[in-house]
């Protein structure tokens, strides 16, 4: 749909959600089923199984330990929260940023989330600190080739 030679595509997030996904599930389980099924070290702290996901807040509070030992895959399960909330909250981790095209090279590393819409304004070559933008790349025409200066025979003084 667009040419990475001309289109800068920026794809990111505005929050996290407090949401996780732990245990020491084994390679290939799915991680809507029960965590570390298959060490000996399986249960938390009550001797119950417990889910590979969980969440810090939201809708699935219980406030008796449960031991889940079922094999329960629907996608529309509703998994355990710390806190009891009719919905859960946003998160405050890091977000990604992935990015491809002209400048892609600017959305790299660890970033303030500001940093984001002055990157773009550079590349798009809106704002201030345009100086760049008036080297228009050709990129129908061969770069030159680097000609390295003739050698200047020794000067002894
Ligand atoms: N305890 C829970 N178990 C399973 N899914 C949950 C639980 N708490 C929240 N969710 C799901 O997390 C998702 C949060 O996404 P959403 O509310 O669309 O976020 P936002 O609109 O803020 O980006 C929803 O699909 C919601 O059903
Ligand atoms: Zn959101």
């Amino acid at each position: 749909m667009t040419s990475s030679d001309d289109t800068l595509v920026v794809v990111s997030a505005d929050h996290s959600h407090a949401f996780s996904f732990g245990g020491y599930s084994h390679r290939g389980q799915s991680i809507l089923s029960i965590a570390n099924q298959s060490y000996y070290d399986s249960t938390d702290s009550n001797g119950h199984y417990y889910t590979v996901v969980s969440y810090g807040n939201g809708p699935g509070h219980k406030s008796v330990p449960q031991n889940y030992t079922d094999e329960y895959f629907d996608v529309d399960r509703v998994y355990e929260s710390v806190f009891p909330l009719d919905s859960e909250t946003h998160g405050g981790e890091d977000v990604q940023i992935f990015a491809s095209g002209p400048m892609s090279h600017l959305f790299t590393g660890t970033h303030e989330q500001t940093y984001i819409a002055h990157a773009m304004a550079y590349a798009a070559c809106i704002g201030q600190n345009k100086a760049h933008c008036s080297t228009r790349r050709d990129t129908t025409t061969p770069l030159p080739t680097y000609q390295l200066p003739p050698t200047q025979p020794a000067v002894i003084i």
